[in-house]
């Protein structure tokens, strides 16, 4: 999922059991690129799972590719007070047993919204103007043989329905205003600030959009909120794109659907079993797919990293995290 370069946990100079520095010590829970390291090292005694004195320490860095944090891992390592993930996403982590055991969790706000908006719609116009398919269409000569390809349809003015309305959600629609968009919206709540509509039924949302797009959190609540019906009522000229996470939409059925022409194609950044994918979907034309990278850009993770560290300065002076992420 996270496709961060070179190092990984296991090659963090192991700090032994006197440590050599008065800087507060840090146990590192994920791989981390040289930038990375170079900006923790220059804050933190860093910690490998590995070192003996890991189970001892107070502040953990992890991400959600990595490491599920459960009552196992929190087991592990009993000192642990405060839990920092460097994605937006918590899915991964049991919070309210984090709150039972006094771990503050933080993760990195909002940082990552506005790329994941624009990642979304980058897939969005990619599905409907077909732009990957032509692509592949000119690599294999078939422009010379078989002359132009096939017309895509045009994003401005259609109805778009938004599963879950937080940031990243809020940011998307904010983009597709800007293309004449019409659009509703699903979230726990209506929010009465902005001005688009709200459907709380996702089967009337579907129905009543053209797209439908995937941007809210993974819970118990969103595990395949789209489903079998979800993706009928949605209808055979229906796109779909998902850079939420992968389990908020039945895989199988997704394929099925596209496979039969139920929905006309999707743009996925995210997959129920990464980095696996269905065979099938590898296999469609209709489909755009890509390595859960939505929130990657160079600029994002310089912004990531100085919320991580601020995140666990807060801590060690005692404060509370500035990011938190709070159990529902
Ligand atoms: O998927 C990425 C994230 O959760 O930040």
């Amino acid at each position: 999922m996270y496709a961060f370069p070179s190092h990984t946990a296991a090659s963090i100079p192991t700090s032994d059991e006197t440590p050599t520095s008065d800087l507060p010590p840090l146990l590192v829970l994920r791989p981390l690129s040289d930038t990375w390291l170079s900006a923790l090292n220059a804050k933190f005694t860093l910690y490998s799972p590995s070192s003996p004195l890991s189970a001892s320490v107070h502040a953990a860095l992890i991400s959600g590719a990595y490491n599920r944090v459960d009552p196992a891992l929190l087991d592990q390592y009993p000192s642990l007070r405060c839990l920092v993930n460097t994605g937006a996403g918590v899915n991964h982590i049991n919070l309210e047993e984090c709150k039972r055991r006094g771990v503050q969790v933080a993760n990195v706000g909002e940082t990552h919204s506005k790329n994941v908006a624009d990642y979304a719609v980058g897939l969005l116009l990619d599905v409907m103007r077909r732009i990957t398919m032509s692509d592949r269409y000119v690599r294999n000569g078939l422009w010379v043989t078989r002359g132009n390809y096939p017309l895509g349809s045009k994003l401005g003015g259609k109805r778009v329905g938004i599963v879950g309305l937080g940031s990243i959600g809020s940011a998307i629609a904010k983009r597709l205003e800007a293309f004449e968009c019409k659009i509703s919206y699903l979230s726990r709540k209506a929010k009465p600030t902005v001005s688009y509509r709200y459907i709380p039924n996702i089967c009337d949302l579907a129905a009543e959009s053209d797209i439908l797009v995937v941007s809210c959190a993974l819970t118990k609540e969103t595990h395949h909120i789209v489903n079998k019906q979800v993706l009928q009522a949605l209808g055979k000229e229906g796109i779909i794109i998902n850079i939420g996470r992968g389990a908020s939409i039945d895989e199988p059925e997704l394929v099925r659907c596209l496979a039969q022409g139920e929905i006309k194609g999707a743009g996925l950044d995210v997959f129920e079993h990464e980095p696996n994918i269905p065979k099938e979907l590898i296999e469609l034309e209709n489909v755009v797919l890509t390595p859960h990278q939505s929130v990657f850009t160079p600029e994002a993770m310089a912004e990531v990293i100085q919320i991580c560290i601020a995140n666990f300065e807060a801590f060690f002076t005692g404060k509370p995290v500035i990011t938190p992420v709070v159990a529902d």
